[in-house]
């Protein structure tokens, strides 16, 4: 089995990420370990096994892997959001282990994260207005650039949704309130874990337009969580390949997805329907 393979990484060695090229890093991922512990037997799982990577302004890219593979433990950790573990984890080049508690209160908005389950993450007692409001409440200043009914329509809402509750709202519907809300925020980084796999095939499509236009249109960067290789290929840039834990396998996607040297690599684009990827290589 091949070990780590980091091919044709813009600037060099994905392992070094700050040698990667000249842009600004938004996010900056150093030597990454992420244990969990079973609270019943205390048995310790090493769910993020020495991940680095790094994300430039405006860039797209994707963390594959199976279910188990480590990418929300992953995710979560480099947002400040789950358990930190060990390594450096830099947020617009602030290290989240040593920024105190109300430098990390400015920059966690930085990063937004949309969840696979937009009914999940979202208050079932607030209208999508109150929502709003509760946000506006809570960071007036970054979010005073922008109305309400014009923030709806730049995820193509009606501003009727306004006064909806979660639960009278459809899985597209919800999920496009959640980017609403992290839009709201100006984040320079949008974490998207699974966005579309909760819902219908026929949101799906259109869901991942609205976040490739949102980063087209703010310059945000995108780290997309995916064990769905097609969306991956028709979202990101770049990916990285994770295994138990390790990325296997980094690169840009065509190159990654055309040529891949991994096993594990192989494996995964094995188990995708044949024609889907054979006709575009
Ligand atoms: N809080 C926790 N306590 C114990 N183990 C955990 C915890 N959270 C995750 N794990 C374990 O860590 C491993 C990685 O989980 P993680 O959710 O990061 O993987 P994933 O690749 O995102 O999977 P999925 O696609 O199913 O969400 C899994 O084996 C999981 O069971």
């Amino acid at each position: 089995m091949t070990d780590v393979v980091q091919k044709g990484m813009p600037g060099g060695d994905a392992r070094h990420p700050r040698a990667l090229d000249q842009t600004a890093a938004v996010l900056e991922v150093d030597d990454l370990v992420v244990e969990h512990r079973n609270r019943r037997t205390g048995e310790v799982f090493r769910a993020v096994d020495h991940v680095s990577l790094r994300i430039g302004a405006g860039e797209s890219v994707a963390v594959v892997g199976e279910s188990g593979s480590g990418k929300t433990t992953l995710a979560m950790a480099a947002t400040g959001l789950g358990p930190r573990g060990d390594g450096d984890i830099r947020l617009l080049g602030h290290s989240l282990s040593s920024v105190g508690r109300k430098q990390l209160r400015k920059l966690r908005p930085e990063a937004q994260v949309v969840f696979q389950d937009p009914h999940g993450s979202l208050d079932p007692r607030q209208s999508v207005r109150s929502g709003l409001r509760e946000l506006r409440t809570l960071q007036p200043e970054r979010t005073s650039w922008i109305e309400d009914t014009d923030l709806l329509e730049r995820v193509r809402l009606d501003p009727s949704i306004l006064e909806r509750y979660p639960h009278q709202l459809s899985g597209g519907q919800a999920q496009r309130v959640c980017i609403a809300r992290a839009l709201l925020m100006r984040p320079r980084l949008i974490v998207a874990d699974e966005p579309t796999s909760g819902l219908d095939v026929s949101v799906q499509a259109d869901v991942l337009a609205l976040l490739q236009e949102i980063r087209a249109t703010t310059g945000a960067a995108l780290l997309m969580i995916s064990h769905d290789l097609a969306v991956v290929r028709s979202v990101c840039d770049v990916v990285h390949v994770m295994h138990h834990g390790r990325v296997v396998e980094s690169g840009p996607c065509e190159t990654v997805f055309a040529r891949p040297e991994h096993d594990y690599t192989r494996e995964l684009l094995a188990a995708m329907p044949g024609a889907r990827w054979r006709s575009r290589q």
